[in-house]
């Protein structure tokens, strides 16, 4: 038996690519340190398996070379299923349902409240480079200005600093940034999120691996563990 599976048991080593740039879900702290809620998660998805985890790093722009040059097993993150995505590996059970929304200062909660009133020439929209948010901005904010920021992990003080207005970017993003930044960053008012998508860990064809991966998501998200995880990972 040599699939994937079986050789990450007899190398007894799962590789876990991650961008450590997106909290809740995957963040790297200044002194090197991986947190959130699908770093928590790998790490027992690993423990599941009888296998140490190792962490690669990886970035939203490369991620998908990164997959394919076989440089980890299992990306996990804050991944957002889409097609290009599925073409090179799996996809296990999702984990999470969400959508795109803004995120401005508070002063400007009604303002923002559709793509309409974002996309203005007045508007200065920020976005993170390589990811689902980079094609969205540029696809519907063309009348706009967009400002591409490369360093995700302080993207939202550019807002707060009023050196950028708004950014529209994963639900949760918004959420646990405006908790990060209180009083100064805010959800805007919007009927209904732009877009709708769920995240998952994509996995390397293996039907083996899949089936595995696919098991340890079902009981977490059946037993509460990833209720827990991502609530304490939210603040
Ligand atoms: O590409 C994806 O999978 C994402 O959802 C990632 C993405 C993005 O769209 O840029 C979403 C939010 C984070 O700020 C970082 C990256």
């Amino acid at each position: 038996d040599d699939s994937a599976l079986a050789l990450i048991k007899k190398a007894g080593v799962l590789k876990i690519g991650t961008t450590g740039d997106y909290k809740p879900f995957s963040y790297k702290s200044p002194n090197g340190e991986l947190t959130g809620a699908d770093i928590s998660m790998a790490q027992e998805l690993a423990a599941s398996l009888s296998v140490e985890p190792e962490f690669v790093p990886t970035t939203w722009k490369t991620l998908l070379e990164d997959f394919k040059a076989k440089k980890f097993d299992v990306l996990v993150g804050g991944i957002t299923v889409d097609a290009a995505r599925a073409e090179v590996g799996d996809f296990s059970v999702p984990n999470v349902k969400d959508g795109k929304r803004p995120i401005a200062r508070c002063e400007d909660q009604t303002k923002y409240s559709s793509i309409d009133a974002i996309n203005q020439p007045s508007t200065r929209v920020i976005v993170n480079p390589g990811g689902t948010n980079d094609k969205f901005a540029h696809e519907h904010f063309t009348d706009a200005k967009i400002a591409v920021f490369p360093d995700n992990r302080v993207i939202f003080d550019e807002i707060a600093a009023n050196r950028a207005d708004v950014m529209v970017t994963d639900g949760v993003e918004v959420d646990l940034q405006s908790k990060l930044h209180p009083g100064v960053l805010c959800p805007t008012k919007v009927t209904e999120p732009f877009t709708h998508f769920e995240n998952a860990y994509l996995v390397r064809k293996d039907p083996a691996l899949k089936a595995a991966v696919d098991d340890f998501v079902r009981k977490q998200l059946d037993d509460g563990g990833w209720k827990a995880k991502l609530d304490a990972a939210m603040k």
